[in-house]
């Protein structure tokens, strides 16, 4: 009976072995298959090929002879696999956009220009004529008193000259259009390091103007500069626009700071924002706000916060205010109350193309007593131009 016992416990004991070894030798031939697998290769558009590293040549590895095996094997060495590389776009320069945008620009004022060359250009400037050129100029958004001084102008000029010649009349419209435009004004836009912090730019305006598109593009115009910039997701109302932020950013590898949860503090992101933009030591922050503020006291309270708050670590050394040019007179009357909250230094004027009333131009500068720095001229990422304001003249007497 012990001998039958001890047998089958030997026999049990074999068996045992044999499974083991079977199954550590599949798990062996497992890892070799997993490393023998191609890695994904991450896709590379093609703009980006001068990116990357020049390939170096395969690694073959021959194998040895065997009896029987074909002449010569080759085994790929499995590359490692490479994280992607994150693909930057390269936003266009900001020289020459407002030249690029010009057929844009010429497409939705042509009708005021055309409009005032055909009346200008009558054989005889009656009452009725001068009326109707009022009437085109107000009707393009340039606002009563410029419409007044530019008719009385052109008045004098005709009747002192006696010439209703169109070259000579253009001349005339384009001169006096370009003295309401103020080419004098200092458009540039504080984007350079100041001692040692960074420029803060400030963005405002009513909700659906804009602002964080602008933003967006703005960033695109300034690293075309060479500026290191970073953002501030401050528009903490509207969910998505922090999102959106971080995306015009990723494109171009800007950061931008923003706060996860919704209803955030806006003024605690604008200081958080600042204060990574001197630790970073970039060149300019840019902070977007939320437009959707229900009344005047809420707007004051809250901009006036942000800016307060701001301001215990830095100056802020620019306040762009959105318009969307297509809102007229209206959207005029809106922004007063922005700049009565904070100190307006620039506006940057949206959907420039999608108007025929590129008066508003004068209109808001005249009546904010601050520069257009910037235009809208598109939905394109690069459509947003330094404002130029010969090339706008231009575009309108051409
Ligand atoms: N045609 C045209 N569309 C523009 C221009 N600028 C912005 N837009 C569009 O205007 C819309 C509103 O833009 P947003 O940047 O979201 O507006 P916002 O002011 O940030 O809005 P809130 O976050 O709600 O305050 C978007 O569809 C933009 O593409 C422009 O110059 N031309």
């Amino acid at each position: 009976m012990d001998t039958v016992l001890i047998y089958v416990i030997i026999g049990v004991a074999i068996v045992l072995g044999a499974v083991g070894y079977g199954v550590s030798l599949l798990r062996g031939r497992g890892r070799t298959l997993e490393r023998q697998a191609p890695p994904a290769r991450p896709g590379l558009p093609a703009e980006d090929l001068d990116r990357r590293p020049p390939a170096g040549p395969t690694d073959t590895v021959e194998a040895p002879e065997a009896p029987g095996a074909p002449a010569e094997v080759q085994v790929e060495e499995p590359t490692a696999p490479t994280a992607p590389e994150p693909t930057l776009e390269r936003p266009e320069s900001a020289r020459g956009r407002l030249q690029r945008l010009r057929a844009r620009l010429a497409r939705s004022n042509s009708s005021i220009g055309q409009g005032l060359l055909a009346l200008l250009s009558r054989g005889k400037l009656d009452e009725e004529a001068w009326e109707e050129v009022e009437d085109t100029l107000i009707s393009s958004d340039l606002g009563v008193e410029a419409t007044m001084e530019l008719v009385d102008s052109l008045r004098t000029r005709v009747k002192v000259d006696g010439t209703t010649d169109e070259a000579t009349v253009r001349g005339w419209l384009r001169e006096d259009l370009l003295a309401l435009v103020q080419p004098d004004m200092d458009r540039r836009i504080a984007s350079s390091r100041v001692g040692d912090r960074p420029a803060v730019i400030l963005v405002v305006g009513v909700n659906g103007t804009g602002k964080t598109t602008t933003v967006g593009k703005l960033a695109r115009v300034l690293v075309a500069e060479d500026r290191e910039v970073l953002l501030g997701a401050a528009d903490t109302f509207r969910a998505a626009a922090a999102d959106q932020l971080e995306t015009w950013g990723a494109r171009v590898g800007v950061a931008t700071v923003r706060s996860d949860k919704d209803n955030a503090d806006p003024a605690a992101v604008a200081f958080d924002a600042v204060k990574a933009g001197i630790e970073e030591e970039v060149d300019v922050v840019i902070i977007d706000t939320a437009g959707r503020l229900h009344n005047k006291v809420g707007l004051m309270d809250e901009l006036g916060k942000v800016k307060r708050v701001i301001e215990k670590q830095s100056e802020i050394d620019e306040v762009l205010l959105v318009l969307d040019a297509t809102t007229g007179q209206n959207g005029l009357q809106q922004t007063k109350v922005f700049s009565e909250a904070v100190d307006v230094t620039g506006i940057v004027l949206t959907k420039l193309d999608g108007t025929a009333k590129g008066g508003i131009v004068v209109a808001v500068q005249r009546q904010l007593g601050v520069p257009v720095k910037l235009v809208g001229l598109g939905e394109g990422p690069d459509d947003l131009a330094p404002f130029d304001p010969e090339a706008f003249v231009d575009a309108i007497v051409m």
